[in-house]
């Protein structure tokens, strides 16, 4: 019997196809598991058809229905794998299929497609063009060097003629895929070896022979990362019935090597800009490790509660809400984690206050005790070195480093300080009430003293963890192989956590991975998003050195962002609702469409006016009540590790982004100044790269001084 497979490009068409089409793709596919190969070419049903003048001799066209027809690669080297790559009209399916090749790479070994023709019509026009060009996108590189990269003939000169990353982009759709990145890393200017290092060894196979030639179903083997071969009838009317994200399937290498490599000796760390795919990552490492032992227990940690209800949705969908597997997961947030070990631990349920609260706390401290420095300065010092380094007497916070700290203290001043602290701490005592990082403090005491709960504990949303959190995380699992998978963003820190990993027990040296390939947003987005941060410099996730977006981009392309003033709040609004509406009426559902501020106050404001205009909105606070219909309105912090279709951030204003009240004056601590300026420029980022399509962001009276070019 063959052997059938499709393509991620087919799966990525299948959901919009109508449902006589579908069925007729399921019928047509059933046979290619009941029939041998020389009943398929006989049946009268499927009329499996060879395509005139292709350039590529094993496309085949298929009956789907009466106008459509499904495009197949058909092995003609005695191997019985049959790749499905597209459904289209009858018309159409004939023109796209004798315009492509599909040939393996020479390097990764992988099958990839191309427009064989468009690039033999184009290729002579950048040619002419390139020999007056000032400079070549890929002078500095040898032939031999882009061969051993896996550059065919007709790359190699498609490449020797562009003369810019531009170009490079206007040939992105008819490049074959991995040849594409290669020469994508190259164009940012990565070397050679750490394109051979980062693009080819994670694609090439272990065991891949010497000589590159090789069998179709060997190379579509070869392939995981944009094909699945389907290996019984049962699987394949699964897949058809219920289609898949693309997600759950198809992972860029880099994701796969990192998710499903089989062990990592310690602690791993996953970072890459937004929308790269650590989520899915680090879901398919929890795959990964349930799949490795019958009974070890993972803990799954996200940032907010409305993320871990996320979570533990899409890991159902990836484990087939598998019961048993999924009674091995936690998923919660490490505050809820913490709680729920001091509850059990202590039999005491903590109380933790807000922010809010607390700030009253301190001012009253300040007050009481007639201190010198503001409320503002002791929960700074008392977050950032009190519970960072885990002080617990007065004697160790006179010797501790206060290293980030910007302004210095002297001993007397220290004992102002602690004296502070105590009385904030007596406050807390006196009503019963604690804070959620003095709970991680304790979770963290309680569980080190015994079996460590956990076998396995994966982090997501890590960058905005504190030294308090961290420890409890560390306590959940004894230190050894695949003791804690990490990922995060140092460009989305959006609370002031600063950690730094080494010195708590999380060292990833020679363990960290970086994802580059955005899979959210479009490129047009993406690149406007990250000039937000052009100006500054961000810490990496281990809290050493900087990291940065080098190499960060998107396969996808649309529209560039609207960036737009407005001369009052009222116009402001109003061209929200008129946004809004043109989505909406663009066929957009409104839970696709994400509206954000700064303030709950502007949120507020558009609420009424969307209602008023007839529009469902939700506001996301907290736990979202996900099932309810509605254009989602969410502040910029709740926007976390959120996505929709469009965004509008509204309220980018001057004073408002960044959060003049937020912002230490630069005379009162120099450091913290420019941490809460960065903190609430990684904000907007945030808000920005929330969106898969379309982005708007506005305001009313002067521009955030973040925004590049608004003039
Ligand atoms: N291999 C893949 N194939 C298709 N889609 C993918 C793949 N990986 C990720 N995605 C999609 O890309 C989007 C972003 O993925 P994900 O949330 O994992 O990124 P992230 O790096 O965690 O983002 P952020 O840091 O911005 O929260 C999601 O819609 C996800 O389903």
């Amino acid at each position: 019997m063959p052997r059938l497979a499709f393509t991620q490009s087919f799966w990525d068409g299948y959901d919009t196809l109508e449902k006589p089409i579908r069925t007729g793709v399921r019928k047509a596919m059933a046979k290619f598991h009941a029939l041998s190969v020389a009943e398929l070419n006989a049946d009268k049903g499927l009329h499996l058809e060879s395509v005139e003048n292709a350039r590529d001799p094993r496309m085949r066209t298929i009956r789907i229905t009466d106008f459509w027809r499904g495009v197949v690669l058909a092995p003609d080297d005695g191997s019985d794998t049959f790749l499905l790559v597209n459904v289209l009209p009858h018309n159409d399916a004939y023109t796209w299929a004798a315009k492509r090749i599909y040939s393996a790479n020479s390097a990764t070994r992988a099958l990839e497609v191309r427009d064989a023709v468009a690039l033999d019509q184009l290729t002579p026009l950048y040619e002419t063009a390139a020999r007056t060009a000032p400079q070549l996108l890929f002078a500095d590189v040898s032939d031999g060097t882009l061969r051993e990269l896996g550059i065919d003939d007709q790359v190699l000169r498609a490449a020797r003629s562009l003369a810019d990353k531009a170009q490079l982009d206007a040939f992105a759709t008819l490049l074959p895929e991995d040849q594409l990145e290669v020469l994508q890393y190259l164009a940012e200017g990565f070397s050679p070896e750490e394109v051979y290092r980062d693009v080819v060894v994670v694609r090439r196979p272990a065991d891949a022979p010497a000589e590159p030639v090789e069998d179709l179903a060997t190379v579509i083997a070869n392939t995981s990362a944009r094909i699945r071969l389907v290996t019984g009838a049962q699987e394949l009317e699964e897949m058809l019935e219920k289609p898949f994200a693309a997600w759950r399937v198809f992972l860029h290498p880099s994701q796969r090597r990192v998710a499903y490599r089989a062990s990592h000796s310690g602690p791993v760390q996953v970072t890459g800009g937004p929308g790269t795919g650590k989520t899915v990552a680090a879901l398919h490492r929890v795959k990964h490790l349930l799949g490795r032992s019958d009974d070890g227990r993972i803990l799954l940690t996200t940032y907010t509660n409305a993320l871990a209800a996320g979570l533990r949705d899409v890991l159902g969908l990836l484990l087939d809400e598998d019961e048993a597997l999924l009674r091995r997961v936690d998923v919660t947030t490490v505050d809820a984690f913490a709680n729920g070990v001091v509850r059990t631990e202590s039999a005491t349920a903590p109380k933790p206050i807000g922010d809010r609260d607390q700030r009253q706390l301190w001012e009253k401290a300040v007050k009481q005790l007639g201190l010198t420095c503001t409320a503002r300065f002791l929960a700074q010092e008392y977050r950032h070195v009190v519970l960072g380094q885990d002080l617990r007497d007065m004697d160790a916070y006179l010797a501790a480093s206060r290293r980030g700290r910007g302004t210095g203290l002297g001993p007397a001043r220290r004992r102002e300080v602690w004296s502070g602290v105590q009385r904030f701490e007596q406050f807390l005592r006196d009503r019963g009430a604690t804070t959620h990082l003095r709970v991680c403090a304790r979770a963290a005491d309680l569980l080190g003293g015994r079996q460590a709960p956990y076998a396995h504990v994966v982090v997501d949303e890590a960058q905005d963890l504190h030294p308090a959190q961290w420890r409890v995380l560390r306590a959940a699992v004894s230190p050894g192989p695949d003791d804690m998978f990490v990922t995060g963003d140092p460009h989305q820190r959006i609370y002031d956590s600063r950690v730094s990993l080494g010195s708590l027990g999380v060292t990833t040296t020679g363990r960290s991975f970086r994802l580059r390939v955005n899979y959210r947003s479009t490129e047009e987005i993406l690149a406007w998003s990250a000039r937000l941060l052009t100006p500054v410099s961000v810490d990496t996730l281990e809290g050493e050195g900087t990291d940065s977006l080098a190499g960060y981009r998107s396969l996808l392309h649309g529209r560039s962002p609207q960036v737009q003033g407005h001369a009052t709040r009222q116009e402001e609004a109003e061209s929200l609702v008129d946004r809004v509406r043109a989505l909406l009426d663009a066929g957009l559902a409104p839970h696709e469409i994400g509206v954000c501020a700064r303030f709950n106050l502007f949120l507020d404001a558009a609420e009424d006016k969307l209602k008023a205009a007839g529009i469902p909105v939700l506001r996301i606070r907290g736990q979202a009540a996900r099932q309810a219909e509605g254009v989602r309105l969410a502040t910029m912090h709740a926007m976390k590790g959120l996505e929709f279709r469009a965004v509008a951030v509204l309220g980018a204003a001057e004073g408002s982004v960044p959060f003049a009240r937020e912002i230490t004056p630069r005379e009162a601590d120099p450091l913290q100044h420019e941490a809460d300026l960065l903190r609430e420029r990684c904000l907007l980022f945030v808000a920005c790269t929330r969106a898969r399509e379309i982005l708007s962001v506005t305001w009313s009276g002067a521009a955030s001084p973040f925004l590049p070019n608004t003039t």
